[in-house]
């Protein structure tokens, strides 16, 4: 069976032709199909492969994309971009130039909604159900959300409007009891105890007005397309629960579920995953912040350490090993999070609030009206900041600097190594009376040897890496190592200064009269955003103090940058080494003739 059935499908048009009785052949090709592909190029693996029945059966049932389609966060759609257009090219999966990691309206039709961010697909759908009553249509809109992602704020909100509406919206459950770690809260328990069947009487989503069926078995496809060809003659809001298991059909993928979430490279026969390389290499920042925590938390029982559903992605899982009761998981509930953060500073506790710089955007106005209007001493650590990479446009962690820099109160700063990063988790947690964010990237540093003794940092002080004569280089964050890699490729090194400003917010402002009053130029450099951030900051000091040298602001530019890995990302953006040392080289060689 070597994908007799999948190689005569591009779309689903192609799969509606094909008898019931093979959609079960069909879908253990394209489970093997996917493996293959992700094993040696990498990417989500067992959010998809549980819902292969799903997709089949689903595309096989509605007349896509005529009906709407929308999968939550998008990472469990490989199988569905394979059955719209998509196979022949799947194997650019999540790579420069190739297709995206999550549906994406601007690559196929069948891609209803862009995703990438989770708990929006109740909202989009119903959002086009509205329009469709409004405009006289006549179709079907789908939304298929996971249990974690239904848990969230913005989910509920959608499943409570949609159940006052008439709107012709089926909401899917897919129920696998797992998010990226497995899934927690109260309507977990929930969930669990109607698969038991203890909990039929008063069912949750009825009582918000959805003719509810299941929990039904989400890989029986006979069953999936019979409960689906039925719920398609039922008008107003429904909702479907189906239990699936997450890795369905590798092995390895169904025992180690976290693991497998997105495995990196794996033998696609035995599932074992490739061994990396056994040189010792530096530290993840997340370990540095996982391990650090755990270390000042068990001298501090005042420290708590929090994270929206991802233990593992961070690191708080040390602590939430070592010291539960002052580790917690959330769920993906962001704006909880930070606001159950400021509820905890209240009372002399010490929050560290660890959230993925991308997803702290869903809680923009709890960080401003909940923790800074009202200067509570929240340590937010913003993992994955800058560039992340090959989850491309809806993860890249640019914006920020840009976010956070206008909101008073607040503190910014970005460390340049995982010293810096240790040593400010440590000077926080001895008691500091504002807001706090610090922000780290995805992956790993360059120093082996990072646990040294913890030392203070001084608020607002930026540090001279190396003086110059005629260029200063600003960096914030971890791009320093780029710059100094730079520095060194060029020829007059000794014309060029460099600092390490740390801090966003507040600035050193005594350390920049000092420059500006010594060098004949700047160059700003950051890993975010060029609109608002580090380099706005420094332009509005060097106007309003009356400094006119030419700076040079080097950042990510104002669009949305796509996937790819980081290195070719920082190439596109000249953030890379070479490019550093280019523009360095070009304005050295404008002010000396000019
Ligand atoms: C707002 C937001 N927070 C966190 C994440 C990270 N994230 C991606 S997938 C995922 C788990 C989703 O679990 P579930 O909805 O149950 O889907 P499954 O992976 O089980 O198919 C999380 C937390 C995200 N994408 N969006
Ligand atoms: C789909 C999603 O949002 C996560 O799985 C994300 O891809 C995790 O990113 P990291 O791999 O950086 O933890
Ligand atoms: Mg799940």
């Amino acid at each position: 069976m070597k994908n007799e059935l999948l190689k005569n499908i591009n779309l689903p048009k192609d799969l509606r032709l094909l008898k019931q009785d093979d959609l079960p052949q069909l879908a253990q090709e394209l489970r093997n199909f996917i493996i293959n592909i992700v094993a040696t190029k990498e990417g989500h693996l067992g959010a998809s492969l549980g819902v292969i029945e799903l997709t089949i059966a689903l595309h096989y049932v509605f007349n896509t994309p005529q009906d709407e389609l929308i999968w939550d966060v998008g990472h469990q759609a490989y199988g569905h971009k394979i059955l719209t257009g998509r196979k022949a090219i799947f194997d650019t999966n999540r790579q420069l130039n190739g297709i995206s990691g999550f549906p994406k309206r601007s690559e196929s039709t069948y891609d209803a909604f862009g995703v990438g961010h989770s708990s929006t697909s109740i909202s989009a759908a119903l959002g086009m159900a509205i329009a469709s009553q409004l405009k006289g249509e006549n179709k079907h809109h789908i939304a298929v959300i996971g249990d974690a992602s239904i848990a969230s704020g913005m989910a509920f909100e959608g499943l409570n409007h949609a159940g006052v509406t008439d709107a012709n919206l089926l909401v899917i459950l897919n129920d696998n009891a797992i998010g990226i770690d497995p899934s927690v809260g109260a309507l977990k328990q929930y969930l669990t105890n109607v698969k038991k069947g203890t909990e039929k009487q008063d069912n949750i989503f009825e009582a918000l007005n959805f003719d509810y069926s299941g929990p039904i078995d989400g890989h029986d496809l006979p069953l999936l397309l019979s409960e689906l060809n039925r719920l398609k003659t039922v008008k107003g809001p429904k909702f479907l629960h189906i239990i699936t298991t997450k890795g369905k059909g590798l092995k390895q993928a169904e025992l180690n579920q976290v693991r497998y979430h997105a495995p990196g490279k794996f033998d696609a026969k035995t599932g074992e995953l490739v061994t990396k390389t056994s040189e010792k290499l530096p530290p993840k920042f997340q370990d540095v912040f996982g391990e650090t925590i755990v270390e000042l938390a068990l001298k501090n029982d005042k420290i708590v350490g929090i994270t929206p559903a991802m233990p593992t992605g961070s690191s708080l899982k040390y602590m939430m090993e070592t010291i539960p009761n002052r580790a917690f998981d959330v769920g993906i509930a962001e704006q909880h999070a930070v606001t159950l953060a400021a509820g905890m500073a209240t009372q002399g506790l010490i929050p560290f609030c660890n959230i993925y710089s991308t997803f702290l955007q869903r809680a923009y106005d709890q960080v401003i009206h909940d923790v800074a209007l009202q200067n509570l001493p929240v340590i937010f650590c913003l993992d994955r900041a800058g560039l992340v990479g090959e989850d491309g446009a809806t993860h890249h962690g640019v914006f920020d600097l840009a976010y956070l820099n206008c909101i008073p109160n607040l503190v910014i700063f970005a460390p340049s190594n995982a010293i810096a990063l240790r040593n400010m988790m440590y000077t926080a947690q001895l008691g500091i009376n504002f807001p706090l964010a610090i922000r780290y990237p995805r992956g790993r540093g360059h120093l082996l040897h990072w646990k040294n003794p913890f030392k203070i940092i001084e608020i607002g002080k930026g540090i001279c890496i190396k003086e110059g004569k005629d260029i200063a280089v600003l960096s914030i964050g971890t791009v320093l190592k780029n710059v100094e890699d730079a520095i060194e490729l060029i020829d007059q090194k000794e014309s060029i200064g460099c600092y390490d400003m740390q801090f966003v917010k507040p600035l050193d402002e005594t350390l920049l009269h000092n420059i500006f009053s010594k060098y004949k130029a700047i160059i700003t450099i950051e890993d975010g955003t060029i609109v608002g951030g580090f380099a706005s900051s420094i332009l509005a000091f060097a106007n309003q103090k009356g400094y006119n040298q030419r700076i040079l602001t080097l950042g990510i530019e104002d669009k949305f940058i796509e996937h790819g890995s980081v290195s070719q990302l920082q190439q596109l953006q000249q953030l890379d080494v070479l490019s550093i040392k280019k523009e360095i080289n070009d304005l050295l060689f404008f002010i000396n003739n000019s």
